[in-house]
């Protein structure tokens, strides 16, 4: 099995650290493929208390440091130099985003890898070093951070709260800090670290980290990355953690420390902000800018003190978070000093995976350790999309989004992602996906089982080696074979009932292997199952929600066309009696003019009889009525606008009526 090759959707580089075993008399369960000079590449694994013939698993990694490997040895040897140069952006190239990050079972050496311990430094002390080291006089002056601060806050999308080093120390320590916080001589000399700092009383003053007192070794001082000479640095600090799929500041926590601190610890949303349309961000966060390595230092033990006095609440002996640490490498042309871009260099120490099978059979804690193991699994199922897709299938989507961890790791590893958004680009820096290295740890002669669950979804590569059941025909064939080519006795040892038995126990041994891997997809089955039942639930609630929304628009609307309706209505009303006024109105004025000249011709003939006069105004009255009823009985029935337009006809028939005698 060759390393396999490296394609442009890798999610990760995968180095394995193995860590010299505290378990003395325990036997050892893996083993390191040695083929010549070059480092080793491969692992082989196969149970510990198994004598007999059964299945080896073999897994690839980018690269394998074993037993004896150094802090140091990691530092050059996994690339996190590269992952320097990418944030730096050297020669006016534009920044790339990085991350580092841990896995392993509790206890392989995640955090000693990545943090360190009380005697040496871990990848991030030495980063931080380099990184500093490397910007050296392109640093935005001490003197300089007030004023530049703001320009510096602006160019943060992530509604965050920006300070100097010194004003974040001051408001952590208080009057710890009368005597500057450089003069180390001044801090009384506890022979405490800050790492060996427990959780506080309540009450009591927390205890100012000292970089004097921190580890210095392994020294990197010569160490150096690539730089932009035209640019100006500032770097900018934030920590936070991930628990119970909750995002937590370590740089903010609530006044006093203890349980009821704890409580008060409010959860950060990521998600996009105003200026971050299309990139989900930690939000709200309280980052630090930081004008030195001892800056830098104090405020990750700062953080580091917050991660473990929350984290006693749970449990004391192993990380129950994801700790998060990230560092803002923000840059702009000396020259013109516009505005500044930024890239950032994520290191994260995951919680120690527990076994599912475990935390199965424990029952009640499978709530409590849940979303630890659920965050993993996640995780778990997005790096073995990574060597799915290496093995040259499909391209397969890494389902990213199921989890906050997953979500927070992966959301940049992908060529601009805003596409998957809005499809428009915001950040010129987020063009190239991030570049990661994961450093798995593990103890050879640690838990088999949770080991190698790490190991099958965090290697490049798997490949399982069964050993060659002959088929009872194949080897009665191979038999007869052998006994009529060369007419002697049977040749091949297959047939004998001892290896048979010994290839059925191996059979019997990958079974119980396949066995556990069942168990766990049926822990994942569950899982998913009681996720989608609760989809179902808010799907049928939003859909309840909806048909309410629908009945009461419908009810505003009908309402509202009735109100309509019957305004219509009075005003059709009002012209209609306003215009049979003005008829009216008319009608008098006609009368008047015709009794008027009605009498004036009289009088110019023979003037009528009085007697002739009311026989002639009977008939006439007579032929009005009879006409008027014809028409009111037209009238019955129409339309107001008929009716309108008849009654301009009954005006006209009226006026006809009276010109035509
Ligand atoms: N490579 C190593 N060399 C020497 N000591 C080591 C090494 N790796 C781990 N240790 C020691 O083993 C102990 C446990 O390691 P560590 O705390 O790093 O485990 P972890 O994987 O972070 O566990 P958890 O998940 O519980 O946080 C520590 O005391 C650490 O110093």
């Amino acid at each position: 099995m060759e390393p396999p090759p490296k394609p442009s959707t890798a999610l990760f580089d995968v180095y394995l650290r193995l860590r010299p075993s505290h378990h003395t008399n325990a036997e050892r369960f893996l083993d390191v493929e040695r083929r010549d000079q070059t480092a080793p590449t491969h692992i082989t694994i196969k149970p510990p208390t198994d004598h007999r013939k059964r299945a080896v698993e073999k897994f690839a990694f980018t690269r394998v440091f074993e037993e004896d490997a150094a802090q140091l040895d990691l530092f050059t040897g996994t690339g996190v130099l590269p992952l320097i140069e990418g944030v730096l952006g050297p020669d006016g190239r534009p920044g790339r985003d990085g991350l580092l990050a841990t896995l392993g079972v509790t206890g392989s050496g995640k955090t000693h890898t990545i943090l360190g311990s009380r005697s040496q430094r871990g990848l991030t002390q030495m980063t931080l070093d380099v990184l500093f080291n490397s910007i050296g006089p392109l640093a935005v002056d001490q003197s300089c951070i007030g004023s530049v601060l703001p320009s510096v806050a602006a160019s943060d999308v992530s509604e965050s709260q920006l300070l100097p080093a010194y004003g974040f120390l001051d408001s952590m320590y208080g009057d710890t800090m009368s005597g500057g916080y450089n003069s180390r001589a001044q801090t009384p000399s506890r022979a405490q670290t800050p790492m060996m700092v427990g959780p506080h009383m309540p009450g009591s003053r927390r205890q100012m980290p000292r970089p004097s007192a921190m580890p210095q070794y392994p020294d990197v001082d010569d160490v150096n990355a690539p730089v932009d000479r035209n640019a100006e640095y500032a770097i900018v600090v934030s920590m936070y953690e991930v628990y119970n799929d909750r995002i937590f500041d370590l740089l903010n926590s609530p006044p006093g420390s203890g349980k009821v601190a704890q409580q008060k610890r409010r959860p950060l949303l990521f998600k996009p902000t105003e200026q971050s349309p299309d990139r989900k961000v930690v939000a709200g966060l309280r980052k630090v800018m930081c004008s030195s390595l001892d800056e830098a230092l104090m405020v990750l033990e700062t953080g580091l003190m917050e991660r473990r006095v929350a984290g006693t609440g749970s449990n004391a002996t192993s990380s129950r978070s994801h700790g998060f640490f990230c560092i803002e490498v923000k840059k702009r042309r000396r020259a013109s000093r516009e505005h500044w871009s930024t890239s950032a260099l994520q290191i994260v120490d995951l919680a120690g995976s527990e076994r599912a099978r475990n935390a199965k059979t424990a029952g009640a804690t499978l709530a409590e350790a849940g979303k630890i193991n659920e965050s993993l699994m996640y995780l778990g199922q997005c790096m073995q999309m990574q060597s799915d897709n290496q093995e040259g299938n499909k391209q397969n989507v890494v389902p990213f989004r199921q989890c906050k961890l997953t979500e927070l790791l992966f959301s940049n590893s992908f060529p601009s992602s805003s596409t998957f958004h809005h499809g428009h680009h915001h950040h010129s820096s987020h063009k190239h996906p991030q570049k990661a290295i994961m450093v798995v740890t593990a103890d050879p002669m640690g838990d088999f089982n949770a080991t190698s669950q790490i190991l099958r979804y965090s290697a490049l590569a798997r490949e399982v080696t069964i050993p060659r059941i002959p088929s009872t025909t194949s080897t009665i064939l191979s038999g007869a074979i052998a006994q009529g080519g060369r007419g002697g006795p049977a040749a091949s040892g297959r047939s004998t009932p001892s290896a048979t038995l010994e290839e059925l126990e191996s059979a019997q041994q990958e079974l119980t292997r396949l066995a556990e891997d069942v168990d766990i997809l049926q822990l994942r089955l569950i899982e998913e199952t009681t996720r989608r039942q609760e989809a179902e639930a808010s799907w049928k609630a939003a859909e309840e929600r909806a048909e309410a929304l629908e009945e009461q628009i419908r009810e505003e609307c009908y309402n509202e066309m009735e109100a309509r309706l019957e305004e219509e209505r009075r005003r059709w009303r009002g012209a209609w009696d306003e215009e049979a006024d003005r008829n009216d109105e008319h009608l008098d004025k006609k009368i008047d003019i015709l009794t008027r000249s009605g009498g004036v011709t009289v009088f110019e003939d023979e003037p009528p009889t009085e007697m002739e006069r009311l026989g002639e105004l009977e008939d006439e009255n007579e032929a009005l009525k009879r006409k008027i009823e014809r028409l009111e009985r037209e009238l019955q029935g129409r339309s107001p606008t008929k009716k309108q337009r008849v009654l301009k006809a009954k005006k006209w028939d009226i006026e006809n009526t009276f010109d035509s005698p």
